[in-house]
């Protein structure tokens, strides 16, 4: 049996250029559908991150006047990775956020940015590339929902598509009067194709015109189908119902390996879990916070925006700090958040420590080191940070939304079987309330460590990897290529 070729498009790619959870599930799985014999090759834009990354590149074609400068199609790697990339200096080579310019604003030819890489991906879905031509086209968050819209409006033989949906949030909204520049057909805008509230919408586009919609979890794909969680689409995603599936998100179980892992000072097992102690006391020390093995130590590794429910653990504090709880807090994000977890440090000095920024290395040692790791997100597709949190042992305090409800098992669901901790609801006193029940499970560890430990074990013990959720990928490929196929 030939594998299956497979495109993957996207904004992002880790280790390459990463601002959140897509770029961790945009590299990895690719390796993890290798095991499943299907080839995957991804397509990102030549920012200069990428281009200084690149690897074996040779030109695969040149694209003159590309959606306003000359642009090439270039094929490489970078290290397991098989890349397409597509060069075009006049939209991608500038420093920084690759969405936002300095001024913290989305880049105003961001239109024309995220159409040209769908452009491309639709050329060598209509086979511009002879050694490589896909089964299957999958395109990531809005960024790539233009892909299924040129493919069919090309009007031509070409792959079967997917969509996913990693965050119904963001949707790449813009002014009518971008259609005709973008090379879209004047019959593209409508409530059955890009149109969306009179703008067009690039992740619209994606939604109607894919052979297949995914998103990042169970849950998470049955709250979009509601008025109330569907952001604007909910009607759409209805009437896509049988083409919608939830395929749970896994981890590169190699990069998250707490036996393992160079960001760690000592290393630790289901079977050396006393090897963790080391992990906490370090990151005090890092955090600033008084070194005590005996306090319960929660950690955070977040971006800062309102998704994440930040806010509600702000106002959770006065708990924190009057039962000598600790916090340690690695995020970036909003202005007013930033500000808050700072004056909250600057207030609790050794009880509360806060990093603001970026740091891989740190956020392996929060995982590593913090009992807890609190995600009271008001909305969760899937979410990475507690899947990390279960491997490395720290249980993950939740709200039970999108993927955090399927990946977390409280006491209440499942008696000896449970993972970490849930809130009734999405509010600052259910929060606050499940923050004291886990405060009283870590302390009542002191007099008798069974239960704490259990939870930890049963934690580490979660299949967290890509190893079977590939596998859902690998099948929802298969039945595009069986359905497109023609009879006979
Ligand atoms: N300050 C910091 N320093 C270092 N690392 C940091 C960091 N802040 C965040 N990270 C890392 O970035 C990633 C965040 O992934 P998430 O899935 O939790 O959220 P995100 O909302 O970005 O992703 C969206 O896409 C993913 C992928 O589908 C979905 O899981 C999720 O629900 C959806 O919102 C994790 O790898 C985390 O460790």
């Amino acid at each position: 049996m030939t594998p299956l070729r497979v495109l993957s498009v996207a904004s992002e790619v880790y280790p390459i250029v990463k601002t959140g959870g897509l770029a961790d599930v945009v590299g990895a799985l690719p390796w993890a559908l290798m095991a499943e014999d299907i080839e995957v090759r991804t397509l990102i834009p030549g920012y200069p991150a990428v281009m200084a990354a690149l690897e074996q590149v040779g030109e695969i074609s040149s694209l003159p006047n590309f959606f306003g400068g000359n642009a090439r199609l270039l094929g490489g790697s970078h290290g397991a990775l098989d890349l397409f990339v597509l060069d075009a200096p006049h939209l991608y080579d500038r420093e920084g956020n690759p969405y936002l310019g300095p001024d913290g604003k989305d880049w105003p030819d961001n239109p024309f940015r995220f159409a040209a890489l769908a452009r491309a991906a639709s050329y060598i879905g209509l086979g511009a590339v002879p050694s490589f031509v896909p089964d299957v086209v999958h395109g990531h968050d809005w960024q790539a929902g233009l892909v299924p819209a040129y493919l069919l409006y090309s009007h031509r033989p070409h792959p079967g598509t997917v969509m996913t949906v990693h965050n119904l949030a963001f949707q790449g909204r813009f002014p009518r009067h971008f259609l005709p520049p973008l090379g879209l057909p004047p019959e593209s805008f409508s409530i059955y194709g890009l149109e969306y509230y009179g703008d067009i919408s690039f992740l619209k586009a994606g939604l109607q015109f894919a052979d297949k919609i995914t998103t990042v979890s169970p849950t998470y794909a049955r709250e979009i189908q509601s008025d109330e969680h569907g952001m604007g689409l909910g009607g759409l995603l209805r009437q896509r119902s049988s083409d919608l599936v939830g395929i749970l998100n896994g981890i590169d179980t190699t990069v998250w390996d707490p036996g393992n892992d160079p960001a760690i000072p000592s290393h630790f097992g289901i079977e050396k879990l006393e090897a963790r102690a080391p992990n906490k006391a370090a990151l005090q020390t890092r955090m600033g916070l008084q070194v005590s093995p005996e306090t319960f130590l929660l950690g955070v590794v977040s971006r800062l925006t309102s998704q994440k429910g930040l806010d509600l653990l702000l106002s959770c504090l006065p708990t924190l700090t009057s039962a000598g709880i600790q916090l340690a807090l690695l995020g970036d994000g909003e202005a007013e958040l930033r500000e808050a977890f700072r004056a909250a440090a600057a207030r609790h000095p050794g009880q509360i420590g806060v990093v603001i920024g970026y740091d891989e290395g740190l956020a392996h040692l929060v995982q590593a080191g913090c009992d807890a790791l609190v995600v009271p997100s008001r909305f969760e597709p899937c979410g990475l940070t507690q899947l990390c949190a279960l491997r490395y042992g720290a249980l993950p305090i939740v709200t039970a939304v999108g993927g955090l409800a399927d990946t977390v098992i409280d006491e209440t669901e499942a008696g000896v079987a449970a993972t970490g901790f849930k809130c009734a609801s999405v509010t600052a006193e259910a929060l606050d309330q499940t923050l004291r029940r886990a405060a009283a499970a870590f302390y009542a560890a002191r007099s008798n460590a069974s239960n704490w430990t259990r939870m930890q074990l049963n934690a580490m013990l979660t299949d967290v990897s890509w190893r079977h959720r590939a596998g859902r990928y690998a099948e929802l490929y298969r039945q595009i290529v069986a359905q497109r196929r023609p009879a006979g």
